[in-house]
């Protein structure tokens, strides 16, 4: 792991947000056409996240031909792809919005189409604006043997890194969607 994902010795332990949602509950997608979570992307991922115990979460993605590098297997950055995503819904346990600042994946087995990757993800500490976490990808089932694995710094934002970033048109859409708009206050509201 590099040194940059290791945590200062002054790093806290991450604290579950109280109004964090239940073990189990379905986290739903952030956004409608997020590549990861949306459902309104038809060769997106369509990775469906719960609340985990503690500051976790578990998902589950199904390796389409959607989502080939070579002949019926996984494509190495789809994989990335669902431990960025599902270590970005760690943000739901903490009720920050975070980003990814840095994302270092282990393909340990390689994927093949059909396969249900069964993702696990957890924030290990946390250091002002700073999250790190890790997460696994196993084939086979929940406790399947481990087929990726990343170490991830994610970085705390404020909702104007989107309005700021993001392409107009886009922006504009998302905010003119209540549903959107709740989604992302329920971040915002945070003490
Ligand atoms: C509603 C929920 C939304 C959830 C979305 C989840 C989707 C899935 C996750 C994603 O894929 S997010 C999309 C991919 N990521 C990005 O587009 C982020 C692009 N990068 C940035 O916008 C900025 O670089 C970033 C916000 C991450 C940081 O810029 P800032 O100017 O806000 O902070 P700064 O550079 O001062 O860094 C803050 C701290 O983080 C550290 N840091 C930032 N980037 C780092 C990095 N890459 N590696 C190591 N450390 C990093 C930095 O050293 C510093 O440490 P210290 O506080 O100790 O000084």
């Amino acid at each position: 792991m590099s040194t940059a994902l290791t945590p200062p010795a002054e790093a806290r332990p991450p604290v579950r947000h109280p109004d964090a949602p239940a073990p189990g509950e379905p986290l739903g997608a952030h956004y409608a056409y997020c590549f990861g979570c949306g459902g309104g992307q038809p060769h997106g991922l369509h990775l469906e996240a719960r609340a985990g115990e503690g500051v976790s979460v578990t998902a589950e993605f199904t390796v389409t031909t959607d989502h080939q590098g070579a002949p019926g297997l996984a494509h190495g950055g789809v994989l990335a792809t669902a431990l960025d995503e599902t270590l970005g819904a760690l943000g739901w346990m903490l009720r920050v919005i975070a980003v990814t600042g840095r994302l270092e994946t282990d393909f340990r087995l390689p994927v093949p189409v059909g396969t249900v990757l069964h993702l696990q993800a957890e924030v290990t500490a946390v250091h002002g604006r700073k999250i790190y976490s890790t997460a696994t990808g196993r084939i086979g089932g929940p406790e399947g043997p481990v087929a990726v694995r990343a170490d991830a710094l994610f970085v705390e934002v404020k909702v104007d890194h989107f309005i700021d970033n993001g392409r107009p048109e886009e922006i504009q859409a998302a905010m003119a969607d209540p549903d959107q708009v709740r989604r992302a206050r329920a971040f915002e509201v945070n003490p």
